[in-house]
């Protein structure tokens, strides 16, 4: 099994070309354009899905076989076909290029696998099992959407508008890092109260007035 490294990419209005049109290929456009990608499907037939996101102008899509070309400017290829010949020369095309690519039949071929994924605004769960097991990836990652529910929107967005006052108010990196670990205690019913800037900034200072030795800016 191969030892994978995650990453999190911003691939926002950058091209990602995804060759093939069935349920394969269509979930992973799903998501690309999730993250904003400008995504390029080149594929012979489509899937219904696929052929409605084509006609709301979300993707662009040429219909017919794969070439070269399809890679041009692209910064991360998908070989979805159900053709492992023409999965394979996608592969060694994007290798060639130097472009990341996901081989949707074959766990080893690729230069990444795609995760199960839970969005939550800016929290971002992926799971996967490098390959062993795209079942187990999913139902984990089913597990984890039932634990964090969409609450975690509201609250990764209050974190990151904390952390910002917080960066700029306190110097000492040690006293923002207890804050900002501190901030994770506040409940639900206070955090959901910081509905202006004045609120999160009172916040910040009630936290560091709460901080052992009394630390205040
Ligand atoms: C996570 C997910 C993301 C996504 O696709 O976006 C994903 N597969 C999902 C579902 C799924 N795929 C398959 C089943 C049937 C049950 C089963 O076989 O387990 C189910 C389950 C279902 O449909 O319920 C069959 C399958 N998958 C691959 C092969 C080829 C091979 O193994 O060689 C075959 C055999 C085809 C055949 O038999 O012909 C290959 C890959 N699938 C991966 C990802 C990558 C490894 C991920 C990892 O292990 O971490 C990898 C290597 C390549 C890639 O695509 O990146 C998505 C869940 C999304 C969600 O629901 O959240
Ligand atoms: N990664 C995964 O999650 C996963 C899950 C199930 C299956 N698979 C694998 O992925 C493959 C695709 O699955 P599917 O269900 O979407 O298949 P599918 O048969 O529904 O679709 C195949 C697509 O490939 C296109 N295609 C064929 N030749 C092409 C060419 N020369 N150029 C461009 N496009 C071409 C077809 O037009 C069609 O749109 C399967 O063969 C299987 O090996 C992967």
């Amino acid at each position: 099994m191969k030892r994978l490294y995650p990453v999190m990419l911003d691939i926002e209005g950058m091209r990602c070309t995804v060759v093939g049109g069935g349920p394969v290929a269509e979930r992973k456009v799903r998501g690309l354009l999730e993250a904003g990608a400008d995504v390029l499907i080149i594929a012979p037939a489509l899937t219904d899905g696929l052929r409605e996101l084509a006609e709301q102008g979300f993707t662009r899509t040429e219909e017919r076989e794969y070439r070269e070309e399809d890679l041009e400017r692209a910064v991360l290829a998908f070989a979805a076909t159900s053709d492992r010949q023409v999965n394979e020369r996608v592969l060694n095309d994007a290798r060639r290029l130097g472009i990341p690519v996901n081989a949707a039949d074959d766990a080893a071929g690729g230069s990444f696998v795609a995760p199960s994924v839970v969005r939550r605004g800016g929290l971002v769960l992926a799971v996967s099992a490098s390959g062993s097991s795209p079942a187990l990836a999913a139902q984990v990652a089913a597990e984890l959407a039932e634990r964090y529910d969409d609450t975690y929107t509201a609250y990764t967005e209050w974190l990151g508008g904390l952390r910002e006052l917080v960066k700029a108010a306190v110097t000492d990196a040690a006293v923002r890092r207890r804050l900002l670990r501190a901030a994770l205690e506040v409940p639900e019913n206070e955090w959901r109260n910081d509905t202006d800037a004045e609120r999160l900034a009172a916040r910040v200072d009630n936290l560091l007035r709460k901080l052992d030795g009394g630390y205040r800016v």
